[in-house]
């Protein structure tokens, strides 16, 4: 289980973090919404250890990611929203120089590589080098090193982004088997439709609070929305204007 507790964030004098907390249990995925802007790439990058809060915590289990950032990312796989891949090297060496810094070695790391190649269904790009790749191959290339390492928790900023549709079915694909297996998943989306398919939880986030919380289903039936986009709208946008009227005019 990830625990998130009061995050508190602020560039240039301006709060985009006001004191975050949500779980994120095993053996199910968290999905985190939110307009542009809301907070959500900030939220996902103080959890992986990548930015320092100005409050709160977040513990992996009973680790905490400020103080033991090397043991969690042993059992974490990572995409974030600035993916740096070495152009020079092949898909194949690239992973095989992570999966090494992960600690796998011989058979187990040949088969590390070998299941992420099959099940993202990476052959086509294995052996070429990542220079000129597109968007949706790139992404396709973090999410292996993302789970090379058969992590527990993973983190994932918008994952579908720039992937195509058999790649997107990938995807869904692998992140169900690995729910199944107890991993505690949470990741980013603007995809409404596919939020609504994998999520066992929504958050919704606003103006740097969660403002709501609960399957598609329960969020919808919260507001009487007749879809999740519209449950969604309500909570995110509903609540920043009720947000602002109150700052406007205290009672
Ligand atoms: N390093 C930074 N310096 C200054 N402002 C920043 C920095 N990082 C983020 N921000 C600002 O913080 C706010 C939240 O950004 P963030 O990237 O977390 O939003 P987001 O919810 O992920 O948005 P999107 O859906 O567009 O990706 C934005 O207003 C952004 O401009």
């Amino acid at each position: 289980m990830i625990k998130v507790r009061g995050l508190k964030k602020s560039f240039a004098n301006t709060a985009v973090l006001r004191g975050i907390n949500f779980d994120v249990p095993d053996g199910k995925i968290t999905t985190l919404l939110g307009a542009n802007g809301a907070g959500k790439t900030t939220c996902l990058r103080i959890l992986t250890g990548l930015m320092t809060p100005e409050g709160g915590t977040v513990h992996f289990d009973a680790l905490e990611i400020q103080k033991e950032t090397q043991q969690i990312r042993r059992r974490l796989g990572v995409i974030s929203d600035r993916e740096g891949l070495y152009e020079r090297l092949t898909v194949a060496e690239y992973l095989d120089i992570f999966a090494s810094m992960q600690g796998l070695g011989g058979e187990a790391k040949a088969e590390a590589l070998a299941s992420v190649r099959d099940s993202l269904g990476l052959d086509g790009l294995w052996s070429r080098r990542m220079k000129g790749f597109s968007q949706g191959e790139r992404m396709k290339v973090s999410l292996a090193r993302a789970l090379v390492h058969k992590p527990h928790y993973l983190v994932l900023d918008e994952p579908t982004r720039g992937l195509d549709v058999l790649a997107v079915r990938l995807l869904r694909k692998t992140l169900n088997e690995l729910r199944d297996q107890g991993c505690a998943i949470l990741f980013s989306s603007h995809v409404m439709q596919e939020v609504e398919e994998l999520s066992d939880q929504v958050l919704v986030m606003s103006a740097g609070r969660i403002v709501a919380s609960g399957t598609p289903g329960g969020l919808k039936q919260q507001c009487a929305a007749a879809s999740l986009e519209d449950a969604f709208v309500e909570f995110a946008y509903g609540s920043e204007a009720r947000d602002k009227r109150a700052e406007e005019s205290p009672a």
